[in-house]
């Protein structure tokens, strides 16, 4: 565990702590882009209320319902449905950094990664522009993360934009985690788009 993150144990037994819990939902995909550039994954992000890129979640009061339960309540106003998430989702758990000077208030942002079929991605999109509370709202609309290079565009645009708190590297983080699959080529541009922005080595 790299240095600042918490265990989902841990991160719940700071008492007084605030706990906002965000989820990428992602699926495979054999789609290609103008018929020839592979997209290989669909990965929903969405533009918030104050114009920052996110993904779906928000705040949970661990005393009230555990935080997978808020999660998924969350996802229900912000995209219409109903999508359990479960403890094997939690990939990390943060202190975000301090923004008053009592450590007891603090926020610690809690990220989940789910995987979906197509098919659920395709409907959580629609649900998320028709029957979502909040779409028009908290939440202007679901993005897809361009998983590409193209002539002065694709995923390295994307990354210019701005993201609220951590969102930012919470996708790097877990495209990382995409691209070290063995089919992966290292020399495909996004990949060092990707290990370019964490500064990692080729
Ligand atoms: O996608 C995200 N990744 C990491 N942290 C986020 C993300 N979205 C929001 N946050 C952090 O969590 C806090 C609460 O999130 P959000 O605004 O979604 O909750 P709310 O809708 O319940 O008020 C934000 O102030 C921000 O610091």
């Amino acid at each position: 565990m790299a240095s600042g993150q918490l265990s989902r144990v841990e991160a719940l037994a700071c008492s007084g702590c605030r706990h906002a819990c965000h989820v990428m939902l992602y699926c495979d995909t054999e789609t290609q882009l103008f018929g020839r550039i592979p997209i290989r994954h669909i990965i929903l992000m969405q533009m918030r209320f104050d114009g920052l890129l996110g993904f779906p979640g928000g705040l949970v009061n661990p005393q009230e319902e555990t935080l997978e339960a808020g999660l998924s309540r969350e996802l229900l106003e912000e995209m219409g449905v109903a999508l359990p998430i479960s403890v094997e989702d939690h990939v990390d758990a943060c202190y975000a950094p301090a923004s008053t000077p009592s450590p007891s208030s603090r926020l610690i942002t809690h990220f989940y990664v789910r995987k979906m079929d197509e098919e659920q991605i395709r409907e959580a999109e629609i649900a998320a522009a028709s029957t979502a509370t909040d779409h028009g709202l908290e939440v202007l609309g679901m993005v897809r993360v361009p998983l590409y290079t193209t002539k002065g565009g694709g995923l390295a645009s994307f990354l210019s934009h701005s993201f609220i708190g951590n969102a930012r590297s919470q996708l790097l983080n877990s495209l990382l985690l995409l691209v070290r699959q063995p089919w992966c080529n290292p020399r495909i541009n996004y990949v060092r788009d990707i290990l370019y922005s964490l500064r990692l080595k080729i």
